[in-house]
């Protein structure tokens, strides 16, 4: 039975059940107040159907409340819930800022977004080894490493895609937490999903960088063989070639880096400085960095 019908008729029976335990309560008081049997029956008869549909109606009326408005609701009686025993992060004996210090450098989300093959993994390794080499506490989230592992149960469908990227913002926001500058490196198809990564991370920590190169670049340097794969159907959904899978360019990425026209050195170079103006630092060498 289609989910939907199914809920109707849970309605329609819990209104019937919960009548009959009514209907037998009316009577009875009925019968208390009036002391005529008729009477009572006649109003315990009448009640049963009135109060079915009711009860119907406003079940109805209760599963249409959507997400949004319960959320609100829940917020506004937010004060009679009982207070849930989470130690906000801040209040943690070794805190964010404590590890930052030691560090010395802030940490912050660096998410690059683009097309398989536009040079996403080439720009995040080379960037974590100089800034590795320089001192920083740094750490790449790859989607392909990640897919192995910790998202080794998803595919490529909107929904799973969505999920990836909740689970990364989710780890990438642990080590921001933990001090590191944290190099995201997943294609991160859809503005919603950047959106939703951005949420997740928190405005002030995450940083879009669009990697970019047309498709026609990423197909003829086809790194992987997939795109080939992909003309041939034997990859489904596989973004830029699936109609249904496009990538949407970024339109507030804080970055662009267009690897066809800058090489891979001049890239890591601008992300490096970057990543300068945006990480505040204390204590560290001056670094050496020439294009
Ligand atoms: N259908 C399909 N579409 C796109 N990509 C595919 C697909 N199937 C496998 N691959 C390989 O998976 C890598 C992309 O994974 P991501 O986690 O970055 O994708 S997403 O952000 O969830 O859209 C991607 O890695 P990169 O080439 O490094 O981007 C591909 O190697
Ligand atoms: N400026 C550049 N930046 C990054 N990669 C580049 C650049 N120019 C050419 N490439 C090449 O493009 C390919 C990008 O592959 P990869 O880094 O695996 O992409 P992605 O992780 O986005 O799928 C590599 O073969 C790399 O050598």
């Amino acid at each position: 039975m289609h989910l939907k019908n199914e809920l109707r008729l849970k309605s329609l029976l819990k209104g019937i059940s919960w009548r009959l335990v009514g209907t037998v309560d009316t009577l009875f008081i009925a019968y208390i107040i009036t002391g005529d049997t008729i009477k009572s029956l006649s109003i315990g008869g009448v009640e049963v159907f009135t109060k079915i549909l009711l009860f119907y109606i406003h079940e109805r009326a209760w599963s249409k409340v959507s997400e949004k408005y319960w959320n609100k609701a829940k917020k506004i009686f937010s004060f009679a819930q009982p207070k849930n025993n989470i130690i906000n992060s801040d209040e943690w004996l070794v805190n964010r800022s404590m590890r930052e210090q030691k560090n010395n450098h802030s940490g912050c989300v660096i998410w690059l977004t683009g097309l398989s093959g536009a040079g996403k993994t080439t720009i995040a390794r080379y960037l974590e080894q100089k800034l590795f080499g320089d001192g920083y506490a740094v750490k790449i989230l790859d989607g392909d490493n990640l897919r192995s592992g910790l998202n080794a149960d998803l595919g490529f469908s909107e929904e799973d895609r969505k999920e990836n990227i909740r689970r990364t913002a989710e780890l990438a926001k642990a080590f921001v937490d933990t001090g590191f500058i944290t190099i995201v490196s997943l294609i991160t198809p859809k503005e919603s999903f950047r959106e939703l990564a951005k949420q997740i991370i928190g405005e002030k920590d995450f940083h879009l960088i669009y990697i970019d190169a047309s498709l026609e670049e990423c197909e003829r340097r086809d790194v992987k063989g997939l795109y080939a794969k992909a003309r041939r159907g034997e990859i489904k959904d596989f973004t830029g070639i699936s109609a249904r899978n496009t990538f949407e360019k970024p339109i507030d990425s804080k970055l662009i880096l267009n690897t066809q026209e800058t090489n891979v050195n001049a890239c890591v170079f601008e992300l490096y400085s970057f990543i300068n103006t945006v990480s505040t630092f204390s204590g560290l060498p001056d670094s050496n960095f020439h294009k």
